[in-house]
């Protein structure tokens, strides 16, 4: 497994924008550029790669891991079931579709680890492989959550969120290290499809991410995409997100367009199954989804930059629309668990 994160694909004829990180952390120019550099991103596209952003070694060993898990029989992995109360455990093939409009089903399986009651979540409900690694499950976990809050700061920044209200704190603030929240660490695995089944499959449906933002690492095998407007098009299109070696894909999530009036973009985006020799390839990645607290609502946050837009609803409802998951719109009251919890129920069977 260790030539996972080595990859013949190449990143140049993507539109998704790549933003270095190094410097991030000494207040000056460099960090203002990144700033400007995000913010132009997650306003354009909601999706960017990062790099040196994490401690790449850290990635691959948790690879390794999730291929162990995987490689469990069914039985095993079977005997800790996902609960959507808790949004944790092993999904099984065709249990989740994220894209529950469309007929075909998520060719794909994964283990959910929740954040509350801990970072590894609840011990009695993870399988021994990742029991006996809770060390180094734990420093993976911290890994992304230290990328998230320097992210979390930059958004702030760049969205320029007065002093008086927490400043680049804002989100942080809202997004406690050791509050219970909807934050998920998932491992995915995508199995070759089986000859001649006959099914009408996907890798992961069309969707966008539920919470504030997602880090997601990919091995070799390719086949996210995101739906984006590109300039002078007056349609959206999907576009591939191809593997970056030693880079993290980062996504934003609906809850930064509604709390931003729609200002910063939550893309859908898929899995699909590539053509040809590839779909006989097992493709792993791996997600951290970053929720704020669970009481936090969708309300407009207070930055100057997006108080005088209008109405969010029409820009979030196309999203949304795409998912089939537009009623909610009516209240943006809902906390940041309810409206969870709402897109859960939508896409499990
Ligand atoms: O596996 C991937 O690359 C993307 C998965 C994804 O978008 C999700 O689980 O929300
Ligand atoms: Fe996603």
């Amino acid at each position: 497994m260790d030539t996972l994160l080595t990859t013949t694909s190449s990143t140049n004829d993507t539109s998704i924008p790549i933003v270095d990180f190094r410097g991030f952390n000494n207040p000056g120019p460099t960090r203002e550029k990144i700033v400007a550099d995000l913010m132009d991103a997650v306003t354009s596209v909601g999706f960017f790669y990062l790099d040196n952003a994490i401690d790449i070694d850290l990635v691959n060993r948790m690879f390794d891991l999730s291929a162990k898990y995987f490689a469990l029989p069914k039985e095993e992995k079977r005997k800790i079931p996902h609960l959507v109360d808790t949004n944790a455990g092993y999904v099984d093939v065709g249990v989740e579709n994220l894209n529950f409009k469309q007929k075909a089903l998520d060719y794909k399986e994964a283990f959910d680890v929740r954040k509350a009651n801990g970072l590894y979540g609840d011990e009695d409900r993870l399988p021994t492989v990742l029991r006996d690694e809770k060390d180094f499950f734990i420093e993976f976990q911290k890994a992304c959550l230290n990328l998230i809050s320097q992210l979390l700061r930059a958004f702030a920044i760049g969205l320029q969120i007065p002093t008086s209200e927490g400043g680049e704190d804002y989100f942080v603030n809202r997004h406690r290290f050791d509050g219970d929240s909807g934050d998920n660490f998932r491992l995915l695995h995508y199995p070759p499809l089986p000859d001649n089944d006959g099914g009408e499959w996907t890798r992961a449906g069309g969707h966008s991410d539920y919470g504030t933002i997602t880090l997601l690492f990919q091995t070799d095998v390719g086949g996210l995409e995101a739906l984006i407007q590109q300039p002078g098009d007056t349609q959206s299109a999907f576009i591939p997100v191809p593997p970056r070696p030693g880079s993290v894909v980062i996504n934003t999530g609906d809850l930064l367009q509604f709390w931003t009036r729609g200002l910063i973009t939550s893309a859908v985006h898929r899995v699909v199954i590539p053509k040809g020799e590839g779909a006989k390839k097992s493709r792993y990645s791996i997600a951290y989804f970053c929720h704020p607290d669970n009481e936090v609502t969708l309300d407009p946050i207070p930055s100057p930059l997006c108080k005088d837009l209008p109405d969010f609803k029409d820009k979030a409802t196309d999203t949304l629309a795409y998912v089939g998951v537009e009623t909610f719109m009516t209240d943006k009251s809902i906390t940041a668990l309810d409206y969870l919890q709402l897109r859960l129920k939508a896409s499990y069977l």
